[in-house]
């Protein structure tokens, strides 16, 4: 109940969709089978929607998690990226006009703005939108090679609608980059239409369940009224206008994204690769721990304990935060939406830094969980490499991690340049503010308030570095540019400071406000077991300026190794309390009956290559 509160009951109706649990197994599929298999999915989980009157995202959200276990479908950029994008960037007349068809399916659409040269820097990008008031058109041109748009998820087969960002031509002047509705395919035969050249871009490490795909605008024109009018206007006549504005709101979407990745991605990626690691090592029997005994499980060992359990700290400490991040997302937006604007650059940063922070971490943790599963690891049996590729792009989609981690780093310069001016910091960022201890006060009764304030002035020194550094690479000559560039690792790693201190302050208030005794005591030590792996992991950066002592560095490693044995009894149910079906792990090492051999055994009998086939058979003869 700690995770799943209202989610059952819709996870439970789309367990009971045979369509959804049983089939085809993934891991004998092709990758065009497994494209196929997808979509049939996805027709009956629309068609369930309907069945059921699901309408709401979290409803949604948790059928989805057994009708695509562990993989995207051509629903994700539809009802991640192109509903939200129209419902935040549209004019009410464009929002009553197609979010309706949307939300029914009649239209399928996808979020088109990476293109073959530019990914990251969004102010690159080449598609041109030019405004012609004589038809009151906007013409859509690929005028490069380069400009070729490609990876949005769904063009490639799938989708008949698109939003595309593209930079606003009037009269030879550039407006800068906006949105626009594009009909790509004719809704009677699914044709591109006329001037469009489009299609898939091809295997990729995961995501085969989606068809990303590439798209060349060939002057094709939309109408007018297909700019997503909220922000800005072009009026009949060529005219433009726009309300006072950040023009950072047609990025937008992708702060949602960023927002809801942390949860849905590392979140759930990690919590099912620890599920699967830690109950099969309570499965497993290895080796000898004492003479004529039986072998132990091999949870046992100490080191499978120190490989698994700072994970499952991790994955707990990663889940949590990601529900905050999600409030904190709607809390800021809901204000945007009333004009409050302020806290739009402090949910920027936040969102860009836990993105790539917790992405990388838990991309990090699901290779370490297969690893820590021996040869059966590596078998997709396992189910860990499908969950790994899948969950692995979130590093690079929605914003490649370094770049989002610099993102955050900004704003961090800001606010630390504000502080020196006598400003005050507010929110995720009030401890700018603050004056911080200059010595440890860790203890061997290691508080959570005592390990968080570690983070908080690991954090605080490093942006007050990396700015200082900042400054001084300016001040020997070179340009605000050059030395950013010059101090980009060290602001990435501050960027990095300020997050792990967030996830540590997110999990510390969670433990605070559970009520009972019994679960509080089992959360502080998985808090604390995060948080001394943490300090541990990066101990230079604690003893550094002498904050923390040999002695207190000594204390950290013995208390670490002490929660290894007291967690053991609990790791398992700590598991189970992620409530994870068989069928959304996807993985017979994880199975909730701990049934693994005979299972595996089964599967392999099972696997095509055991099959009669003509040729392998005449090469083998
Ligand atoms: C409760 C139930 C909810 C249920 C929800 C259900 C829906 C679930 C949805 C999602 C779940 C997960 C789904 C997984 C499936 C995902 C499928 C894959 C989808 C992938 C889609 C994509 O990848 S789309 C393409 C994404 N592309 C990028 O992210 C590009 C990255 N690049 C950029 O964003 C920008 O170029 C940049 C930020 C790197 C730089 O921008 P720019 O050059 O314009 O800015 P500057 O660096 O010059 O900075 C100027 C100034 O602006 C500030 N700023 C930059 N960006 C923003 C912003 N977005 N908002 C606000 N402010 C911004 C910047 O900080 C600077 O500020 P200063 O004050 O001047 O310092
Ligand atoms: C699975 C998947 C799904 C996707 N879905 C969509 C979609 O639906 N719609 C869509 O429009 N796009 C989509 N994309 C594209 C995705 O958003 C981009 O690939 C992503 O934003 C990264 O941009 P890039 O490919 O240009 O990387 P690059 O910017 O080329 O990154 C390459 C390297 O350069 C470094 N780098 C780049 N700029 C800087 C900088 N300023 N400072 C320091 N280092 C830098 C990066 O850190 C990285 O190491 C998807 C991508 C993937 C993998």
């Amino acid at each position: 109940m700690l995770f799943k509160g209202g989610g059952l009951p819709h996870e439970s109706l789309a367990l009971q969709e045979k369509l959804f649990g049983a089939g085809p197994d993934y891991n004998f599929m092709t990758r065009i089978e497994r494209f196929k298999n997808s979509l049939v999915r996805v027709q009956h989980f629309i068609r369930c929607c309907a069945r059921y009157n699901l309408h709401d995202h979290a409803d949604k959200k948790w059928f989805e998690g057994v009708a695509f276990p562990n993989e995207v479908s051509v629903l994700g950029p539809h009802s991640g990226m192109f509903i939200p994008t129209l419902k935040e960037q549209g004019s009410e007349e464009q929002i009553q006009k197609w979010v309706p068809q949307a939300e029914k399916h009649q239209i399928m659409g996808t979020y088109i703005q990476t293109e073959l040269g530019h990914g990251t820097f969004v102010r690159g990008l080449e598609t041109t939108a030019t405004y012609d008031p004589k038809t009151e058109e906007f013409i859509l041109n690929s005028p490069t090679l380069t400009s070729i748009k490609w990876w949005p998820g769904g063009l490639g087969r799938t989708c008949n609608f698109g939003i595309v960002m593209a930079l606003l031509y009037i009269d030879g002047k550039n407006y800068g980059m906006h949105p626009f509705v594009v009909q790509l395919r004719s809704l009677k035969t699914h044709e591109p239409l006329p001037g469009l050249t489009m299609g898939d871009i091809g295997p990729k490490f995961g995501f085969d369940t989606v068809d990303n795909g590439y798209l060349q605008f060939n002057h094709f024109g939309i109408p007018r009224e297909n700019m997503l009018m909220k922000y800005c206007q072009v009026l009949k006549n060529g005219t433009y206008t726009k309300q006072t504005r950040n023009p950072k709101f047609s990025y937008g979407a992708m702060i949602f994204v960023r927002s809801m990745v942390v949860y849905e991605v590392a979140g759930q990626g990690l919590a099912k690769a620890c599920t699967i690691a830690i109950r099969y090592s309570a499965i497993r029997r290895q080796s000898e721990l004492k003479k004529s005994r039986p072998e132990p499980q091999i949870l046992d060992y100490q080191t499978q304990q120190y490989k698994l359990f700072p994970l499952l700290a991790l994955a707990y400490a990663v889940w949590f935060t990601g529900v905050r991040m999600k409030e904190i997302y709607f809390m800021v937006n809901n204000e945007i939406k009333q004009g409050h604007t302020e806290r739009l650059p402090e949910l920027h940063a936040i969102s860009s830094g836990l993105k790539a922070f917790t992405t990388s971490m838990a991309s990090w943790g699901i290779e370490r969980c297969r690893l820590a599963c021996g040869g059966h690891g590596y078998s997709a049996a396992s189910g860990l490499p499908k969950i790994y590729v899948n969950a692995t792009g979130g590093c690079t989609y929605e914003g490649e991690n370094t770049v989002m981690l610099l993102q955050c780093a900004r704003f961090l310069m800001n606010i630390y340049g504000g502080v020196k001016n006598g400003r005050r910091p507010s929110g995720s960022v009030n401890y700018l503010g603050e004056r911080i201890s200059s010595r440890c006060t860790l203890t061997s009764e290691f508080t959570l308030k005592s390990l968080a304030d570690a983070f908080k002035h690991r954090a605080a020194r490093m942006i007050k570095e990396a700015s200082e550094r900042l400054n001084r690479l300016q001040a020997s000559g070179n340009d605000p540019e050059d030395s950013w560039n010059l101090n980009s690792v060290v602001l990435t790693k501050a960027a990095e400071a300020h997050c792990h201190y967030y996830m540590v302050l997110v999990f510390e208030s969670v433990v605070e406000s559970v009520e009972d005794n019994c679960v509080k005591d089992i959360l502080r030590q998985l808090c604390q077991l995060l948080a001394l792996c943490g300090i541990q992991e990066n101990s230079g950066d604690f003893i550094q300026d002498g904050f923390l002592n040999n002695d207190q560095l000594e204390l950290v490693k013995q208390k670490q190794l002490s929660l290894l044995s007291e967690i053991r009894p609990n790791a398992v149910l700590l598991v189970d309390a992620f409530e994870f079906h068989d069928v959304q792990l996807g993985s017979i090492l994880g199975r909730f009956d701990g049934n693994v051999y005979e299972n595996l055994f089964k599967w392999a009998k099972k696997t095509p290559l055991n099959k009669p086939e003509d040729l392998i058979h005449r090469l083998l003869r």
